[in-house]
């Protein structure tokens, strides 16, 4: 069964008015964003994804076209109204001081009390729940000013989730993040997507992680916006087109990209399993091909479980036997 968009973009032409002139940055988009799945926003900087999102998000108007979001106009809301369909994490650097983590989180629930309203036990409840989902209850209690990039990401990220809107947009969510935390919080708004049913849109440059967990890509440049999921862009070509730059190529088994080694020689490799792998790619990084299907006279082993010695045998010398990958290669590259 099709799920019928909460976000459609119709004819939407995105951008900046100045005093004398028109800056178009996004022409004629139409796509939609459906309940229930994680989409996330790829493209190149200055592609216009935060535009997209203010604009999403009613923060800047449309130079043209509109955005419909669950049946009804964008611009048709009140502001009261869309405080509690649409929660936004944008990537500007909030400014708040003099704030503890729980009492901002704690203002992601004013389209419910009122700004300066009190929370009630439910409010606190959601509050901490929040701030438990993306994994800083430790701290709860610390002022805001006093917190890194990454932890001042979650808060902000906790506040949206404190909101409870069955829309959410984040201006790269993950930007801060260490690799884990990234991980984490893709995960969760996958979840909040999957099982909670709400609608997801996300910025993002971690390419890696969008296509392994994002249900849509949007893939976003000057020409206009190309929508699908990760799998079906890789089959005909839109993604391999869209980032295969000098230098990185995409690995069509996988669906992911990968830095693109320009081989110089060639050894060839004998082992087995984890040990053959890690031998095979440490060469990679020195421009050398290394497989079992190569014929030369000088080879690698790279042994198999029962041994843990890596023997290089060079042409007509003596073998030797490293016990690591970084001895292996000083011997390698010696050549
Ligand atoms: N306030 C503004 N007035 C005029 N032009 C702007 C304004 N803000 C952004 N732009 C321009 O609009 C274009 C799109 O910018 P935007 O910030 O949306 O890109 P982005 O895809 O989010 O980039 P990044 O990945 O670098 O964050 C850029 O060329 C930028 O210079």
């Amino acid at each position: 069964m099709m799920e019928k968009p909460v976000i459609q973009l119709r004819h939407l032409s995105t951008g900046y008015t100045g005093k004398h002139s028109v800056i178009r940055v996004a022409s004629d988009i139409n796509a939609s964003v459906y309940n229930g799945e994680l989409t996330c926003l790829l493209g190149a900087n200055g592609a216009g994804k935060s535009t997209l999102l203010r604009t999403l998000s009613a923060s800047q108007p449309p130079l043209a076209g509109e955005v419909w979001i669950a049946g009804k106009r964008l611009s048709d809301y009140a502001d009261k109204e869309l405080a509690r369909l649409i929660g936004i994490v944008l990537t500007e650097r909030c400014e708040v001081t003099n704030l503890s983590v729980e009492e901002l989180v704690g203002l992601g629930r004013s389209p419910y009390t009122g700004f300066w309203g009190t929370l009630g036990k439910e409010d606190k409840r959601i509050v901490s729940e929040a701030i438990q989902q993306v994994g800083i209850a430790g701290l709860s209690d610390r002022m805001i000013h006093t917190l890194s990039d990454g932890e001042r990401q979650k808060v902000m990220i906790a506040k949206v989730l404190a909101q409870q809107t069955p829309v959410i947009l984040l201006d790269e969510p993950t930007a801060f993040l260490d690799f884990p935390s990234k991980v984490e919080m893709m995960r969760l708004l996958r979840t909040l997507a999957h099982g909670l049913d709400k609608t997801v849109f996300l910025s993002t440059h971690d390419l890696e992680l969008a296509l392994q967990i994002a249900d849509k890509l949007w893939l976003m440049d000057r020409q206009g916006v190309v929508v699908g999921t990760p799998e079906d862009l890789s089959l005909d070509g839109t993604l391999e087109t869209f980032f295969t730059r000098e230098g990185i190529a995409f690995d069509r088994r996988s669906g992911l990209f990968r830095i693109a080694p320009e081989y110089v020689r060639s050894i060839r490799l004998t082992g087995e399993g984890y040990r053959y792998d890690m031998v095979q790619k440490a060469l990679r990084r020195y421009a050398i091909y290394a497989d079992r299907e190569v014929e030369s006279e000088a080879y690698i082993d790279a042994g198999s479980g029962e041994t843990d010695l890596f023997v290089w045998h060079p042409a007509g010398r003596e073998p030797v036997a490293c016990g690591n990958i970084e001895t292996l290669l000083a011997f390698i590259k010696e050549k």
